[in-house]
Parts: C-alpha cells; sequence; structure tokens
C-alpha cells in the first residue's frame, strides 16, 4: 500500500468499537496507525491481523526489553503477524538488539523495520537523574541511538528536540521515529519533550507519533486532515 503520511496516529482506545470507529473512516494512505500496550493486552493479535488486513501499516509498540532470546523470539512472532514496524528498547543492550535484528533475517524484504526507544519522550532530566543517570536526555540519546546503529536496527524512537542532532551524527537513512507531538495548542499531557509537527518534520523526524491529540478531538478525522495539510503546504 502506498502511504504518503508521516503520521502514524497511536490507537490508545480502551475499547475496539472505537478504535475501529476511528479506523473506518480513514484510509491508508492518510496515516499509518500504532497499536501499544493497552490495546495489544486488552485485544490480543487479532486486533493488529484486522489493521493489517484493511491494509495499514501497523507499528507494533510492545517496546521489547528482555534477555536476547526472549526479544528475538519475541520479534520473530510480531514479522509474523506482518506488521510494518516493531519496537525494543535499546537499554536492553546491544546483545539484545542484535539477537532481535538477526531474527528478522528470513523474513527477508518482509521483515519489520526494526527501530529501539532511546529516553521515552516522557522524561526529563530529573527522572533520568533519579534511575542514576546524571547527564542531559540528548546526552543519553545519542548515547543509545548510536548503541542502536551499531546494533543493526533501522533507527530509534525519540523526541523530535533530538532529530536534528542524530540526523547530523548518525546519517539520513537512520530512521526517526518521533511520538511527544502537540500541534500549537493543544495539552501536552504526560509528554516532556515536545514539539509541533510542522517543527518535528523540519527538524529531520521521519515519523510522527500522534495519539491524544488526535483520539481525543471531537473530530479526530478534522484533526489528522489538518495535521496532513500542515505538512504538505
Ligand atoms: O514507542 C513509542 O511509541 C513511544 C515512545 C516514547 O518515547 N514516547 C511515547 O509517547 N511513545 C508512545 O507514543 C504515543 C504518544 O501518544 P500521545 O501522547 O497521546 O500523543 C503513546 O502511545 C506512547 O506509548
Amino acid at each position: 500500500m502506498l502511504q504518503d503520511s508521516k503520521v502514524v496516529v497511536a490507537l490508545d482506545y480502551a475499547d475496539e468499537a472505537s478504535a475501529l470507529n476511528f479506523v473506518d473512516k480513514i484510509n491508508p494512505s492518510q496515516c499509518r496507525l500504532k497499536v501499544g500496550k493497552e490495546m495489544f493486552t486488552l485485544f490480543g493479535p487479532e486486533f493488529v491481523r484486522k489493521l493489517v488486513a484493511r491494509d495499514f501499516d501497523v507499528f507494533l509498540d510492545l517496546k521489547f526489553h528482555d534477555i536476547p532470546n526472549t526479544v528475538a523470539k519475541a520479534v520473530a512472532a510480531a514479522a509474523e503477524l506482518g506488521v510494518w514496524m516493531v519496537n525494543v528498547h535499546a537499554c536492553g543492550g546491544k546483545r539484545m538488539m542484535e539477537a532481535a535484528k538477526a531474527a528478522l533475517v528470513p523474513y527477508g524484504d518482509k521483515a519489520p523495520i526494526l527501530i529501539a526507544v532511546t529516553v521515552l519522550t516522557s522524561m526529563e532530566q530529573e527522572d533520568l537523574a533519579q534511575m542514576g543517570v546524571n547527564i542531559t536526555p540528548a546526552e543519553q540519546v545519542i548515547r543509545l541511538a548510536k548503541l542502536t546503529k551499531e546494533s543493526g536496527l533501522d533507527g530509534v524512537v525519540c523526541s523530535s528536540q533530538e532529530a536534528s542532532m542524530l540526523k547530523e551524527s548518525l546519517g539520513k537513512s537512520f530512521q526517526l521515529i518521533t511520538p511527544g507531538i502537540r500541534p500549537a495548542g493543544s495539552a501536552a499531557g504526560d509528554q516532556r519533550r515536545i514539539m509541533t509537527p510542522v517543527e518535528a518534520v523540519a527538524a529531520g523526524s521521519d515519523y510522527l507519533v500522534i495519539g491524544r491529540p488526535i483520539t481525543q478531538a471531537e473530530s479526530p478525522m478534522q484533526v489528522l486532515t489538518e495535521i496532513n495539510e500542515s505538512l504538505v503546504s
């Protein structure tokens, strides 16, 4: 399916009917879809299969973080579902990420894009300090992004605030997937390192993960359309 939009809508709904109500009104050229821990735990792989069957590119966002063998098996299971993208936590380390990448080799061209989460966009310096990480979020992001690239993965999840720095040091083809996107005027909620869609693309984001500003809007379709239009003009 030809995909034009850089928007990945985070389908963080507590019920399947609401999610499908939204999905049934859009087509795969308007956005990709992200299934995360909430909907996967509630509705499992069958929900993912429904979206794949509707021809959507699906980002399975389960942020695997475990011993290398377990993560490799989980990533292969994601590939079996036919998802477009899957992620692990870079904090799982190089051996874990290499095992995940190796598990996708048998899938060839059909393997999902494999990316690693660096520092969650809900975190700021104080959160890192509480975990004994006494460097800035940007420094920790670059450290983990370099490790991710050395491990052979395709890109990272980071904040758009780190995008230009990462493109410069890791190259254009290293994919940057950025949540923490807030159109002007929408509530930040629990996100901390945020940018607007236009700013994020200008900074070098390849894909923008956007949840609540779209899904909790009075008219989700209208917000999605406005964001897409703002990115082409
Ligand atoms: O991996 C992710 O998608 C992710 C990483 C990260 O650092 N921050 C982050 O917000 N996310 C996800 O992106 C989505 C953001 O949703 P909103 O804050 O509602 O736009 C959520 O589904 C998060 O789970």
